[in-house]
Formats: C-alpha cells, sequence, structure tokens
C-alpha cells in the first residue's frame, strides 16, 4: 500500500550525509543527535544506503527545527497540526527534513511528539517515499506512537523502500 512520488524521485548515490542544523529546546543535544541518527538507521538497516554526519556545509539531508514561517515556502501552524515536513530527493531543498518547534518532541517516553519516530516518518519522505495507506505503516500521514524499545519497520514501509534502493 506504499507509493512513491511521481517520476521516481530517488537518490542516484548510496553514501548521503546529514546535518543537524539546530536543536529544540525539548530534550537534550545528546537524545536529539541519537533520536536522528536511530531514525536514520531504521532505513539503512534494509537498502544499501549509509549515512554519514556533517557539521559544515551543505548535506543531502539538512535538518532542522523552525515555527510559523521558516522561509520554504510551507509555513508550520503552530501547536499540534502538522509535525513536520520533508522533501523528496532532489538538488536544493530536497531531501531536508524541518521539524515543527511548536511542537513538544520526546525521547523515550509516550508524551508529547516521539521525535524518533516523528524523524523516521520524515526521512521515507526525504528517501523518495510518499505516505501509505496501510494504518501500521511508518508512512501512513497520521502519528501514532508505537513503543520505540520494540520498534520494527513496518512491512509496508521496508517494501516501499526497497522497490527504490
Ligand atoms: C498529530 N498530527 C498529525 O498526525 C498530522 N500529521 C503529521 O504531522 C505528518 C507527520 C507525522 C505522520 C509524523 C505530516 N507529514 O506527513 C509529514 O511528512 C496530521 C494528521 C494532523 C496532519
Ligand atoms: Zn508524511
Amino acid at each position: 500500500a506504499y507509493s512513491t512520488f511521481q517520476g521516481d524521485y530517488k537518490w542516484k548515490k548510496h553514501a548521503l550525509t546529514y546535518r543537524i542544523e539546530n536543536y529544540t529546546p525539548d530534550m537534550s543535544v545528546a537524545e536529539v543527535d541519537d533520536s536522528i541518527k536511530r531514525a536514520l538507521q531504521v532505513w539503512a538497516d534494509v537498502t544499501p544506503l549509509r549515512f554519514t554526519r556533517i557539521y559544515r556545509g551543505t548535506a543531502d539531508i539538512m535538518i532542522s527545527f523552525g515555527v510559523r514561517d521558516h522561509r520554504d515556502g510551507y509555513p508550520f501552524d503552530g501547536p499540534d497540526g502538522f509535525l513536520a515536513h520533508a522533501f523528496p530527493p532532489y538538488e536544493g531543498l530536497g531531501g531536508d527534513a524541518h521539524f515543527d518547534d511548536d511542537e513538544t518532541f520526546s525521547y523515550r517516553t509516550p508524551q508529547g511528539y516521539n521525535l524518533f519516530l516523528v524523524a523516521a516518518h520524515e526521512f521515507g519522505h526525504s528517501l523518495g517515499l510518499e505516505h501509505s495507506q496501510d494504518p501500521g505503516a511508518l508512512m501512513y500521514p497520521t502519528y501514532v506512537y508505537r513503543d520505540i524499545d520494540t520498534f520494527a519497520l513496518p512491512h509496508d514501509d521496508v517494501s516501499g523502500i526497497q522497490s527504490l534502493y
């Protein structure tokens, strides 16, 4: 039930870079770094894709937190509503993931919106996946809390990403 973006946007290389440009006040730097790293690893585990963090310059996947109008033409909407968005693999903005800092992001708790889960969904878009109609899929359009200690990428998402890489 997965779907990919029209035109089959996908990265033409397997070695991708990411950069965390800024941080949310909702949790520690280490907790954000770990959430992002693990959210990328979810996809690396089932594809030949590999992610390397960089601290300067432009990465394939630029990660940032922002509120309302954050200069990409897709302003956020305050608390709740849209939690984040990400762009499919194309030059420039493509691949980038933005998180709405009017949300409360969380680490290892059902309270708030779990950053690992939100980021894992966003990175699906960054890699070329669109939304799935499968309610159990990570790429389902609505946030669903799942126990992250037992989290495994649902089959629909595995099929989707493996259709691309
Ligand atoms: C709690 N709020 C929601 O569930 C909202 N959904 C989201 O914010 C999506 C991200 C979640 C799935 C991490 C937006 N998206 O698709 C980004 O790629 C609404 C369903 C209200 C739009
Ligand atoms: Zn989405």
